[in-house]
């Protein structure tokens, strides 16, 4: 068990954007089949791990709207501590910056933060492939942010190849509401039978997410958010939303466009990125 402490040791649990998302048809299971192209930015939540001799695996901070014993972390730890039979603990303090149930996948990543780091800080050694198929049994975004690169996705968002996107400068919008990924994909009108697209058609210009209309008609909030940045640039839902972005050549031309946000909304600007920090975090560690 290796030792770890203060917040200048946290590791990255960074955002996701879903730079387009097709719903291909829905499985028995009632999952959907996607295809879809993650792409990380630079926003990150912040997580220090402090091993404990004990077993005991507790979340000293984190977000008070999420009970520790429901937070993705805490559940990632357990499903590690788990699988490896190992008898070590840790203490998980989580330092929110991302916005909850905005389509940037942040639970997600932070489950994804936590298994990397405690394979690393316990010492199990599972590797990559066994830590995305552990985090896919916590949610299907869970492999992305393991994997650590930009991708291509297909399966539920767990067959993933990654690809090399241009790394532009992005504003992302925050509309004030809480989207419910599984109320939008039980939505009887979503559109669920978009014929596969390739990855070159991808980067020809088709970027539809089929998720919009649903979204844009159960949360007004989304739709005024994706007019005021239409203006800007093409203006783009993240998952199933409820964060929308667009792309900008320039941090300047992006920081510009965010000084005239709407009072009420929260928006930042960030940098796309290839490659996930979790993955820089790991190697200075190792
Ligand atoms: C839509 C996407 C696109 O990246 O992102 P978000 O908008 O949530 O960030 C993801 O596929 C979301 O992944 P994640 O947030 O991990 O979803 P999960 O917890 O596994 O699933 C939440 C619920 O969404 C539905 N679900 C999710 C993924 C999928 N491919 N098909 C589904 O039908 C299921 O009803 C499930 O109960
Ligand atoms: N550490 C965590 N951070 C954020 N959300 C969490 C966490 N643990 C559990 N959750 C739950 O997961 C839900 C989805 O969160 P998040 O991944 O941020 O949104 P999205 O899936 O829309 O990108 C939250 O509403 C919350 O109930």
């Amino acid at each position: 068990m290796r030792a770890s402490s203060a917040w200048q040791q946290a590791w990255p649990a960074p955002a996701k954007l879903n730079l387009m998302l097709r719903i291909l048809g829905r499985r028995a299971d009632g999952y959907h089949r996607l295809q879809t192209v993650f792409q990380f930015i630079e926003r990150c939540d912040l997580i220090q791990f402090t091993p404990r001799a004990d077993g005991v695996i507790e979340r000293v901070g984190g977000p008070a709207e999420v009970p520790p014993e429901q937070d993705l972390t805490v559940r990632a730890a357990r499903a590690l501590q788990e699988f490896t039979g190992c008898r070590d603990g840790v203490a998980i303090d989580v330092c929110k910056r991302l916005p909850m149930g905005g389509g940037l996948g942040g639970g997600s990543s932070d489950a994804a933060t936590t298994l990397v780091a405690l394979d690393y800080l316990w010492e199990t050694h599972l590797g990559t492939d066994t830590l995305a198929d552990l985090g896919l049994q916590l949610g299907a975004d869970v492999p992305v942010f393991v994997r650590g690169s930009a991708a291509w996705g297909e399966g539920v968002g767990e067959a993933l190849t990654p690809i090399l996107l241009p790394e532009p400068w992005y504003l992302v919008v925050c509309p004030p509401c809480h989207v419910s990924t599984g109320a939008v994909f039980a939505d009887p009108d979503l559109t669920r039978d978009s014929p596969p697209i390739t990855l070159s058609r991808f980067l020809s210009g088709a970027t539809e997410n089929d998720c919009l209309a649903v979204v844009t008609r159960r949360y007004p909030e989304v739709a005024a958010a994706l007019a005021w940045l239409g203006d800007w640039g093409e203006a783009r839902l993240t998952g199933t939303g409820a964060c929308v972005f667009a792309t900008f050549a320039a941090s300047e031309s992006a920081q510009e466009a965010l000084m005239h946000v709407p009072e009420g909304w929260t928006a930042f600007v960030a940098r796309g990125l290839n490659r996930s920090p979790l993955w820089q975090r790991l190697n200075d560690s190792s």
